[in-house]
């Protein structure tokens, strides 16, 4: 099946100098959902503001259905939705007259029927009269993604789409996502919550410094990266760790009541039971024990770390 989007070899420099993006490869097919990780500045609303046309690449090219975005603009930019990262609303106009105007942008024929079934669906049917001042920021934030929709886009971008929505709102937007997932939509979306990467993506990119270190099923990078910490707890706290111990790479808690011991779960033998019989071996005797997967957040830290500055 030939990607929606496909992305090769796209950089920007802009005016000021700045690479944003270096050499970009990217290839999405319908219906996924890739959630775009970095940091401040890696470059994650220049990539989406490239494919939706806003910035002009420096080099390289992006196809959408197909469709070149800069010699096939047009159509390129009937197929994308994008919901910004700042709330941009015209304060005194109604909600539906606000998403039906943005269908109209499109060229789009009025269809009331579908704009009734998008309000509903992102439960804004009961505010349709209401003017966009009046409502909650995580209202405006669904007027945002009724207008991204207005036209019945095939790709959706959301650009931190729950930035400072409470934790309910932020599940109720995630659900709202999956079920566009359902219908067939292809959706990029960045954030700064990994907890939602983790929650919704298909695929996880890491991009840093304008670079994408990867892109990666989130199954498969969480076990790749996945590192399991054993955490023992004591019956009697420790003075000391046994340097025999201590040389496994047991580490001791700073009240001495439980030792951890960080292993790979892809590795063929992971030590534990040998270190457990040594336990015993030194008197030490284990109240509990627990393990802890590392998280898609231990994962992302340790991909865009900043290498250590030499000290003379
Ligand atoms: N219009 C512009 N002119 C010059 N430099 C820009 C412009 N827009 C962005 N940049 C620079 O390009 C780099 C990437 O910025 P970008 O906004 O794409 O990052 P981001 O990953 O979306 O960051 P954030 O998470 O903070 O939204 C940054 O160094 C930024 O300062």
């Amino acid at each position: 099946m030939s990607p929606i989007i496909d992305i090769d070899h796209l950089s920007k420099r802009y005016d000021s100098g700045t690479f944003a993006l270096k050499d970009v490869s990217l290839q999405m097919q319908e219906g996924e959902i890739l959630a775009l990780l970095g940091p401040n500045g890696a470059g994650k609303t220049t990539l989406i503001s490239i494919i939706c046309g806003l910035v002009t690449p420096t080099e390289g090219t992006v196809r959408v259905g197909g469709h070149d975005i800069r010699t096939d603009w047009r159509a390129a930019r009937k197929l994308i939705g994008l919901v910004p990262q700042e709330i941009t609303l015209e304060p005194f106009e109604k909600v539906i007259d606000c998403v039906r105007f943005t269908r109209g942008l499109y060229g789009e024929a009025p269809d009331d029927a579908y704009i009734e079934k998008l309000l509903r669906s992102l439960a804004l049917w009961e505010k349709r009269d209401a003017r966009t001042r009046e409502l909650s920021g995580g209202m405006k934030r669904r007027v945002l993604i009724a207008k991204a929709l207005s036209h019945r886009p095939k790709v959706l971008f959301l650009d931190e789409p729950t930035a400072g929505v409470d934790v309910a709102l932020r599940r109720e937007m995630w659900e709202v996502v999956r079920e566009l997932r359902a219908e067939g939509v292809t959706i990029i979306l960045t954030t700064h919550y990994l907890e939602e990467a983790e929650d919704m993506a298909d695929r996880i990119g890491v991009i840093n410094r304008g670079q994408l270190l990867l892109v990666q099923p989130k199954a498969e990078l969480m076990g790749e990266f996945g590192k399991k910490r054993l955490m023992i707890d004591l019956y009697e706290p420790l003075a000391n760790l046994p340097p025999e111990l201590a040389e496994r790479g047991l580490t001791l808690s700073a009240d001495g009541r439980q030792l951890g011991y960080d292993y790979d779960t892809r590795a063929e033998r992971t030590g534990i039971a040998r270190l457990l019989g040594d336990l015993t071996a030194h008197g030490i005797a284990v109240r509990d024990v627990a393990t802890k997967q590392s998280s898609l957040e231990d994962i992302f830290m340790s991909l865009v770390a900043e290498p250590k500055k030499e000290t003379a």
